[in-house]
């Protein structure tokens, strides 16, 4: 049998605080395969950016396995693409020279930087723009670069919190077809945060809920929508009868074990 693409086993990860410690993912156990697009959900607080920003090898855990491809994630790599909420673009340079810049960081050379990062301004459809700054952009066309940005590396795993979080509700509908194109037409595995339900039920292929208090895994969703996906299914009553049970998982997973 083939590896999982990511392989998360029993993780557990303490904050200090004030307050006392705060344990933000409690024996976490999680995998996913190759191509699979999965969503985190769960009340604020239950640990999901924690948790991607341990796969993203943006900080360390206290206990547990963490393995892609059956290495150890002990840092961040190419092998994966990270991308905010926040734009995070360097806003003295274009919308091109954003992606040359984090290709140059790759080790690729002048010529290529500039072929590869033109590809991906294309591929999010962001042609006319590319020798646009930042401040010229709209919120949904500096995501775009962002994700132009993560993918232009050719990671193996997208890695998104609340990518769509700040984009009013037509641009984010827009950018959702835009992933769900590109994830259909270059096939990589997908972990997604989001506190939108619907959201994560018309991306993904599988939805985590989370609870709080400790943060830990409560439920997971299959979901059996077809695909290619479109926003007429939304209000289908299969995708209204998942979208419910999803927010009663995380409804119930709210209050924390050590608040009752
Ligand atoms: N740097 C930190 N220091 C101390 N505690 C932290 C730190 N970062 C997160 N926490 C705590 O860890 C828990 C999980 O936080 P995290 O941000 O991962 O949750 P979340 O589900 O992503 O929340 P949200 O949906 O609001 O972004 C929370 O109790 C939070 O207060």
């Amino acid at each position: 049998m083939s590896q999982p693409k990511l392989k998360i086993e029993s993780l557990n990860k303490w904050y200090g605080s004030r307050k006392g410690p705060v344990h933000a993912l409690s024996d976490v156990s999680l995998e996913l395969a190759d191509n699979e697009f999965v969503s985190l959900v769960g009340a604020s607080g239950c640990g999901k950016s924690t948790l991607l920003s341990i796969v993203a090898g943006l900080q360390g855990f206290d206990n547990g396995v963490l393995l892609t491809d059956g290495a150890p994630i002990v840092g961040p790599g190419l092998d994966r693409g990270v991308v905010f909420q926040s734009y995070t673009l360097l806003p003295w340079l274009t919308a091109q020279q954003n992606v040359e810049f984090a290709l140059q960081a790759a080790g690729l050379s002048a010529a290529e930087c500039r072929d590869v990062a033109r590809h991906h301004i294309n591929l999010v459809k962001l042609d006319r723009f590319a020798d646009s700054f930042p401040s010229q952009l709209s919120g949904g066309m500096k995501q775009r670069v962002a994700i132009a940005r993560a993918l232009s590396y050719r990671p193996k795993m997208l890695l998104m919190d609340e990518p769509f979080g700040a984009l009013d509700a037509l641009t984010r509908h827009q950018m959702q077809e835009l992933l769900t194109q590109i994830w259909e037409e270059h096939r990589l595995t997908v972990l997604f945060v989001t506190h939108d339900v619907e959201e994560a039920v018309y991306l993904s292929d599988r939805i985590i809920a989370m609870s709080i208090n400790p943060g830990r895994i409560n439920s997971t969703f299959h979901v059996g929508l077809a695909r290619p996906r479109n926003q007429d299914m939304i209000s289908t009553p299969e995708f209204l009868a998942l979208q419910k049970e999803v927010l009663n998982a995380i409804r119930a997973g709210s209050q924390g074990e050590n608040e009752h």
